[in-house]
C-alpha cells in the first residue's frame, strides 16, 4: 500500500517506520525542514529505542522515504495518516489547530481519491470536521473516506508496542476504509477492533482517562498507608492479584506526567462540559495528580522546614525512564518550587537534559552524571527510574553527600536493602526511615 504519514513526532515517524517496516511504501511529512533532513540521514530527532535501526533498514530497502513538501509527499499515496500533535489550549481543551492544518494540506494537495486516517488523539467528532474541510476544498472532485485510529503506543517502548500492541482500534462509516485499514494492519497480527467512528475517537480518551484514574487511585492509597503504616507496594501487589484487578499501572509515584495523560484528561473534561456533563470523577484525579507532584518538595520542606541555602540532587529529569521528552515532567514543577524556596538545584539525566535546559534554561544546574549530581548535596530526590538511578548503591549516596538523606518519589530501592545503609529515606507510601 502506498501510505503518506503527516507529522514526525513519538508517534507519526514511529508508525511510518513500522508500516514501512511490514512493507507498505511510506512517504513521512513534517514541515519542519530541520527534521526532515535529519531523517533522511537515517537519524530520528527523537529519543526511542530501536527506532534509528528500523529507519536506516527501511530507508536502505527503498519503502521509506522523507518530505517537507506536502504535494510530494501524497503523490502517490492511496492512503494519508494524520499523526500531529493535539496540545493542550490554555483552558484544556485539545487544540486542533494542527489538525484543521494537515485537512487543508491534504485538500489543496491530494490528486485522487484518499482513506484518511487519524491517529492523533482528538476529541469525538473531529473526523468529521476533517472530512468536511478536505470536503470543502476539494469538492466532488475526489472522495474521502475518513477513518479514525487511535495510538495506544507508550514513548520509551513505541516500537515494541507497535508491533506488540493489545488492540488495533479502526472506527469509520466506510466498510471499504474499514477493510483497507485491515489489510494495512493484518501483518502486525494484533487483534483488530473494529467500530464507528465516534466511539473510536472515545475509547482514546477512555483508556488514557482510565489509566490515569488507577494512577491516582494507587497515590491515594500511597498517600493513606503512609498516615497508616501501610506498605503500598504490598496493597498493590495484594489488590493486582484479583485479575478483575490487575497488576499494571499501579505503581505509586509523583504523579502521571508526559505528553497525554495530562492534556487528554483535561480535554476529556471539557469535552464533557460542552455536552453539560460535570466529569467529576475525572476532575479529582487531575486534582489528586497535581497534589502528588508537589510531595517530595512537601516532605522535604517538612523535613528541612527552611530550604533556603540546601543544595538538592535531582536524579531524573524525564517524565519517565527511557525517554527524552519533559512534557509535564514531575522535575519542572519540583525544580520550580525548590529554587523558589531558595534551594539549589543540581541534576542529572542520562538522555533527557537538552530538552531540559529549554524549559528550564537558568534554574537547573546540570551536570553528566549520578555521581556529581549526588556530590555535597543537603538531600536527594529521586524523580526518574532509570535503571542508572536504580543501580547506583546507597554507599555512593553516603560517600558522596553532605548527609545522606534521600527522597525516593519511584520507590527504586526495598526498604530491606535501605536497612542495610545508614541512610535517612522517604519513599511513597512506605514507611520512612530515619
Ligand atoms: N507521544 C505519545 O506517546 C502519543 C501521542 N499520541 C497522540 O498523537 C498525536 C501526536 O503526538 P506526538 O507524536 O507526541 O506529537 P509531536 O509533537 O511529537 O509531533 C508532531 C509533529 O507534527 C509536525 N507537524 C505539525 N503540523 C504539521 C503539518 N501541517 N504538516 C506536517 N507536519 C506537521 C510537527 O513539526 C511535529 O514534528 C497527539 O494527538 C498525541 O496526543 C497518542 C499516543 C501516544
Ligand atoms: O496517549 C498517549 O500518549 C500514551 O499515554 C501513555 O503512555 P506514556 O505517556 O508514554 O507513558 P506511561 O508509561 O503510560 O506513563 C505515563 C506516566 O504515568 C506514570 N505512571 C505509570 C504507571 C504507573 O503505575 N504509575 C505511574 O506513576 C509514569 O511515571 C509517567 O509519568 C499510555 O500508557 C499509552 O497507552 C498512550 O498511548
Amino acid at each position: 500500500m502506498q501510505i503518506a504519514v503527516v507529522g514526525t513526532g513519538y508517534v507519526g515517524l514511529v508508525t511510518g517506520v513500522c508500516l514501512s517496516d511490514i512493507g507498505h511504501h511510506v512517504t513521512c511529512i513534517d514541515i519542519d525542514e530541520s527534521k526532515v533532513e535529519l531523517m533522511r540521514d537515517g537519524h530520528a530527532p527523537i529519543y526511542e529505542p530501536g527506532l534509528d535501526e528500523l529507519m536506516k533498514k527501511n530507508i536502505d530497502q527503498g519503502r521509506l522515504f522523507f518530505t517537507a513538501n506536502h504535494r510530494e509527499g501524497f503523490s502517490e499515496a492511496e492512503v494519508v495518516y494524520i499523526a500531529v500533535g493535539t496540545p493542550q489550549t490554555e483552558n484544556g481543551e485539545a487544540d486542533l489547530r494542527f489538525v484543521d492544518q494537515v485537512a487543508k494540506d491534504i485538500g489543496n494537495n491530494m490528486n485522487r481519491n484518499l482513506v484518511v486516517v487519524t491517529k492523533s488523539t482528538v476529541p469525538v467528532g473531529t473526523n468529521e470536521r476533517v472530512k468536511q474541510i478536505i470536503s470543502k476544498i476539494v469538492k466532488d472532485k475526489y472522495e474521502v473516506e475518513v477513518v479514525s485510529n487511535p495510538e495506544f503506543l507508550r514513548e520509551g517502548t513505541a516500537v515494541y508496542d507497535t508491533f506488540h500492541g493489545d488492540r488495533i482500534v479502526i472506527g469509520s462509516d466506510s466498510e471499504r476504509a474499514l477493510a483497507i485499514l485491515e489489510e494495512i494492519n493484518r501483518p502486525f497480527g494484533i487483534p483488530i477492533f473494529k467500530t464507528d467512528i465516534r466511539s473510536a475517537e472515545m475509547i482514546k480518551y477512555a483508556s488514557n482517562a482510565f489509566l490515569a484514574t488507577k494512577i491516582s487511585f494507587i497515590n491515594e492509597i500511597a498517600n493513606l498507608c503512609e498516615k497508616l503504616s501501610a506498605n503500598v507496594e504490598d496493597v498493590a501487589m495484594g489488590m493486582g492479584m484479583d485479575d478483575r484487578i490487575g497488576s499494571k499501572f499501579l505503581k505509586a509515584g509523583i504523579g502521571y506526567g508526559g505528553s497525554c495523560f495530562p492534556k487528554d484528561t483535561s480535554a476529556l473534561v471539557q469535552i464533557a462540559s460542552f455536552v453539560k456533563h460535570d466529569f467529576n470523577l475525572l476532575k479529582s484525579v487531575i486534582e489528586v495528580n497535581n497534589d502528588q507532584r508537589l510531595l517530595l518538595f512537601e516532605k522535604a520542606k517538612e523535613r528541612f522546614g527552611d530550604l533556603s541555602g540546601k543544595q538538592i540532587a535531582m536524579l531524573g529529569l524525564a517524565f519517565k525512564p527511557n525517554t527524552d521528552d519533559m512534557r509535564e515532567a514531575a522535575s519542572i514543577t519540583l525544580s520550580r518550587e525548590l529554587v523558589n524556596a531558595g534551594a539549589k538545584v543540581v541534576a542529572y539525566d542520562p538522555i533527557a537534559i537538552n530538552n531540559a535546559k529549554k524549559i528550564l534554561p537558568n534554574e537547573v544546574e546540570y551536570v553528566d552524571s549520578v555521581e556529581e549530581a549526588l556530590h555535597g548535596a543537603d538531600a536527594a530526590f529521586i524523580v526518574t527510574e532509570w535503571d542508572e538511578v536504580k543501580n547506583t548503591n546507597l554507599d555512593v549516596y553516603i560517600k558522596l553527600m553532605k548527609s545522606p538523606i534521600i527522597f525516593d518519589g519511584r520507590n527504586c530501592f526495598s526498604l530491606d536493602k535501605v536497612e542495610e545503609y545508614p541512610v535517612e529515606y522517604h519513599s511513597i507510601g512506605r514507611p520512612s526511615k530515619y
